[in-house]
């Protein structure tokens, strides 16, 4: 597939904090998760790719279009949906006023047409039926469905989601998870996450980052696949592995190098996603 963002030694210093350390990345169309633990440089990526803040070194481009000029940023913010790990959300707005106020800012001017836009992306989220409520009235499911279709205005190609199911229940997740894959779909989709479940159900790529680097780049099977061999049950739980712990069923799930004979049982993405960071199998994978 043609990548539709392209970034080659994207840097960024924070005084002494290398926040992003020569990333270079790929995305085509559909979901690409973004994992990595905390301060891994992930929301810092985001912002550089969004516009938001400039890197020191490299370049990218979105949809043909690069950002290195006033004229080529232009372009790119008009193919650009962005939603903030915090949406700077005024309570007092209703979901309409709010999605109304975020489309005048992104250049649409007609007011007949803007007013259909915004319900369109309200009906988009399922939220027709409470945008004339106020978002501070509204449940974290449904205020980050209003900030996803405030994201959705425009129609934008690249759309740039940081963290967006975090502190939702499981019910709000799924059907979270629901309006992202339909938002994936035709278009180009970066979902920072620390939701190790979101990536094997949603995601046809995933990018795992840590300190300012990327650590793996590739399918979310190939991650799992790091794991196979690595992944045992015992009875008690084994000196040698990395992480174990007793599971509901009382025998001791293990992760790490197993002992010859081990219990090897099928590894999970998040059993991938641990030893990547844990350094095996740490090298670029090209996908
Ligand atoms: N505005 C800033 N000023 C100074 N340091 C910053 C700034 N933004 C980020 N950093 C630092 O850059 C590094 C990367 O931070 P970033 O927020 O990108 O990580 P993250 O992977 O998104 O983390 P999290 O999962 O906690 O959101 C961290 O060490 C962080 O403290």
């Amino acid at each position: 597939m043609t990548p539709t963002v392209s970034a080659s030694g994207l840097s960024l210093h924070y005084g002494g904090t290398r926040a992003l350390d020569d990333v270079s990345l790929r995305l085509t169309q559909g979901v690409t998760g973004l994992l990595g633990p905390n301060g891994a440089g992930k929301t810092t990526l985001l912002r550089v790719l969004a516009t938001a803040v400039s890197a020191d070194r490299g370049a990218f481009t979105v949809l043909g279009h690069d950002p290195g000029s006033a004229a080529g940023r232009q372009e790119v913010r008009r193919r650009l949906g962005y939603l903030p790990q915090t949406p700077g959300f005024h309570p007092d707005f209703t979901a309409f006023e709010f999605v109304d106020y975020v489309a005048i800012l992104k250049e649409l001017t007609d007011r007949t047409a803007r007013h259909r836009e915004v319900r369109r992306v309200l009906d988009e989220v399922d939220l027709a039926d409470v945008r004339g409520k106020r978002i501070k009235k509204l449940s974290g499911g449904m205020r980050q469905r209003v900030a996803l279709a405030a994201s959705l205005v425009g129609d934008p190609g690249f759309l740039v989601l940081d963290e967006p199911t975090v502190g939702l229940d499981p019910e709000q997740r799924m059907r979270f998870r629901e309006l992202i894959a339909r938002a994936g779909e035709g278009r180009t989709v970066l979902l920072s996450t620390h939701q190790t479940e979101d990536v094997a159900m949603l995601c046809h790529r995933v990018l795992v980052m840590a300190a300012g680097t990327v650590r793996f780049d590739g399918t979310p099977a190939e991650l799992t696949a790091r794991a196979a061999g690595h992944v045992w049950n015992s009875a008690e739980r084994d000196p040698g592995a990395k992480a174990g712990w007793r599971t509901g069923v009382g025998s001791f799930r293990n992760v790490g190098d197993p002992p010859p004979g081990a219990d090897l049982v099928e590894p999970s993405l998040e059993d991938g996603y641990l030893l990547t960071l844990d350094g095996k199998g740490a090298e670029v994978a090209t996908a």
